[in-house]
């Protein structure tokens, strides 16, 4: 069964994966040898690396005073973000690259947010509710968060940090390899999580209608971490089961800042990581029309024009909301302090998964099929994870065990071989109509 399990993980994606990267590859090389035909691709990204942004407003006036000779190899980070790393971004909405900066400037760098930390820059990070027409904060216990690109006092207090903020190789290297994406700004946050269970619920970065923001990338510094330390980001690729990855020193984790699920688990030990956010121009996304709906399919008989309908990413954050009702709902719950901004923020969760749910119903039986799918393949992670938990190594980015909504009836100690495969059959012909970027 377990060997079934990491055979169906390893296909799973494979249909949708060859076409989005054939197609990415072919936009690859045409981008790399039109640019190499001019000028040399390195000495291309190297002059762009070196143009000041034009478009950032903090970069006026602010100030820069570096207070530290030492520097960070940013050629490094340019050579980290290759095309493979790119293609896997495109094809699975995430990628994990490992040994950015090396473990010396990794280390120097967790010390410049201690420090910020110290010197008591930072603040409570809140989750933003919206109720009513009224945006309401609801804090989160332990996660202590600095806008660096915003705040001049923190970029003097991170002076390596500062260095990657004025850099442009990260947006460079993405817009090259994944032309679809225009990123022409980046905003930098720090974040300290004491411990002690701090985590975020589950959320979406960003919506498309809201800013410009793109591609999430992470980049974790804890040195020490140990699997009994927890604070794992959760990936909810759906619908492709999530994924949990390791926030290990020196690694960077990129993804779809608009269509990529996410949460971080509760941490047991102090945690720190930075988080870019790299944005398309605003007039481009404040010009944003949203894009009409496809038309809705005749019926809800499982069929690609119900898939396609589904996949669309304005309905398939909401079929997610669906997907994992129950761990959102406890997310929320573990992620705030027992209040009643909590208790708010949980009715708020429940009223709006009952209005998808009668919204969507419409498209049974597929859609109760495509939650089931998911459900099998959750309830197999779970399994296969409770088998392998005490022999697992560090480091993975390995699938998790959530558990998702829907019918797993009869899946708790793990799916039949041919419930699995029948689901992941269904999984793969759905996930080919997802598009992340
Ligand atoms: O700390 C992490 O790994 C992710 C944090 C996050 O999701 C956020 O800041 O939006
Ligand atoms: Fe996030």
């Amino acid at each position: 069964m377990l060997q079934a399990l990491r055979g169906s993980a390893v296909r799973f994606g494979t249909v949708n994966g060859v076409l989005q990267r054939l197609l990415a590859v072919s936009q690859q090389h045409q981008t790399a040898r039109s640019l190499q035909q001019s000028e040399g691709l390195q000495h291309a990204v190297d002059k762009l690396a070196k143009t000041p942004w034009p478009s950032q407003p903090w970069a006026v006036g602010s100030s820069r005073r570096l207070q530290t000779d030492a520097r960070l190899p940013l050629e490094r980070l340019q050579e980290a973000i290759t095309p493979e790393v790119c293609a896997e971004l495109n094809a699975k909405g995430y990628a994990v690259v490992d040994g950015v900066f090396g473990p010396i400037s990794a280390h120097r760098l967790e010390l410049e947010l201690m420090h910020v930390h110290q010197a008591g820059l930072m603040h409570l990070n809140h989750t933003h509710l919206v109720a009513k027409g009224e945006t309401q904060l609801l804090a989160k216990s332990q996660v202590m968060e600095a806008e660096l690109t915003l705040e001049a006092a923190v970029r003097e207090a991170a002076p390596l940090v500062a260095q990657l903020d004025a850099d442009r190789r990260l947006a460079t290297m993405l817009n090259l390899f994944l032309p679809q994406l225009r990123l022409d700004s980046a905003a930098i946050k720090m974040q300290h999580n004491e411990g002690g269970g701090g985590c975020f619920p589950m959320h979406f970065d960003s919506d498309e209608l809201l800013d410009g923001r793109r591609v999430t990338a992470i980049f974790y510094l804890n040195q020490h971490w140990k699997p009994s330390h927890g604070g794992q980001l959760r990936l909810y690729p759906f619908p492709a089961p999530p994924v949990d990855i390791d926030p290990l020193q020196d690694r960077l984790v990129l993804f779809a800042t608009t269509r990529m699920l996410h949460r971080v688990l509760p941490s047991r030990a102090p945690r720190s990581c930075f988080t870019i956010w790299l944005s398309e121009g605003r007039s481009k996304a404040a010009g944003v029309a949203p894009k009409p709906l496809l038309p809705p399919p005749d019926s809800g008989q499982p069929s690609e024009a119900l898939w396609r309908f589904l996949m669309q990413p304005a309905v398939r954050q909401h079929v997610c909301k669906l997907a994992y009702a129950d761990e959102w709902e406890r997310s929320i719950l573990e992620s705030h302090p027992a209040c009643e901004a909590t208790e708010g923020a949980l009715d708020k969760h429940r009223q709006e998964v009952a209005a998808i749910s009668k919204a969507l119903s419409k498209f049974q039986p597929g859609l109760g099929q495509l939650l089931s799918a998911a459900a099998v393949l959750d309830a197999a992670s779970r399994a296969s994870q409770a088998a392998a938990t005490a022999g697992e190594g560090e480091g993975s980015a390995s699938s998790s065990s959530s558990s998702s909504s829907g019918d797993a009836a009869g899946c708790v100690s793990g799916p039949t071989e041919e419930q699995l495969q029948e689901a992941v059959a269904l999984l793969q012909q759905v996930a080919a109509h997802v598009k992340w970027f």
